[in-house]
């Protein structure tokens, strides 16, 4: 279902960060980070607490931006381009975050089908300059079928269950049929069912061409369509490569600081510590 784009972004990377530095209050988080992440190739990123998952999303989304180089060269770029209007970026990158979905379930009155329209404005709510076309209430009614919302249709977002606020912001992020899907852990707070039911919906989307960036610290959660995985501790990329090469229980066990046994369980896998 994705649109279609210049030529240029089509075989563009996802994204390239070369020696990206990031500070946050006072601490150097990211410290000449690197990572490259090419068009098409879903990508599971791992790592412990505070390894700097969130950081690196940040800085993908544009809410953190690296320290500016001396020669003025940028050290990061999303789909080929250092400079965005965080507005093209969201038709291009759908982002799922835990963030957003507080944003849109402390608002009270906030309606799931309002929550998707309003991202064809990047916006929250739908103003009054905000004119809704047909066709964008029939690409949002896509969407929130392809994410299996359409039952929530009419409810109000702070009365979704967790799992139920997950679909419309998959939704929201599926309305601009984006390429790639940036997905912050998306399955926090799912109970096991759900979790499953929500990792199969997104291997759909993998099959049916949209890029996945996912971001956990769940290896249960890397799909079997998920090829890469990039391991990370304490902000630097501590391994990467091919899954079955990534996902061992060395690299496990030193990317979480306790030894731990890696499964593989089909097409899944697992770890518990020993
Ligand atoms: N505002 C801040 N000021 C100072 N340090 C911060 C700030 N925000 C995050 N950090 C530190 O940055 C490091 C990376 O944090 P980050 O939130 O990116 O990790 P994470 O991998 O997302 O962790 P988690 O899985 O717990 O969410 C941590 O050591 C954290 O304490």
């Amino acid at each position: 279902m994705n649109a279609h784009y210049p030529d240029e972004l089509a075989s563009a990377p996802l994204l390239e960060i070369d020696g990206a530095s990031v500070m946050r209050g006072d601490r150097l988080i990211l410290d000449h980070f690197s990572l490259r992440i090419d068009a098409g190739e879903h990508t599971a990123i791992l790592g412990a607490n505070g390894a700097g998952k969130s950081t690196l999303v940040r800085l993908i989304t544009r809410e953190l931006y690296p320290l500016a180089r001396k020669d003025g060269t940028s050290s990061m770029h999303v789909f080929g381009r250092d400079r965005w209007h965080v507005s093209d970026l969201r038709g291009l990158l759908g982002i799922v975050s835990p963030s957003l979905q507080d944003d849109c379930t402390s608002d009270a009155t906030l309606e799931v089908s309002e929550a998707v329209l309003s991202s064809f404005f990047a916006a929250r709510r739908l103003g009054l300059d905000h004119r809704v076309t047909a066709a964008m209430r029939e690409r949002a009614d896509e969407a929130i079928a392809h994410a299996g919302a359409t039952h929530l249709l009419g409810r109000r977002m702070a009365s979704l269950s967790t799992g139920e606020a997950r679909r419309v912001l998959i939704a929201r992020a599926l309305v601009h049929r984006p390429r790639a899907l940036l997905l912050d852990e998306p399955c926090a707070g799912l109970d096991m069912a759900s979790r499953r039911r929500f990792l199969e919906s997104l291997r759909g989307l993998a099959r049916s061409g949209t890029t996945l960036l996912l971001v956990t610290h769940h290896i249960e959660e890397v799909l079997p369509e998920i090829e890469r995985v990039v391991l990370l501790r304490d902000g630097r990329v501590l391994r990467q490569g091919d899954k079955a090469d990534v996902l061992t229980s060395e690299a496990l066990g030193d990317a979480f600081g306790m030894p731990v046994r890696v499964q593989r369980n089909g097409d899944y896998y697992n770890a518990a510590v020993m």
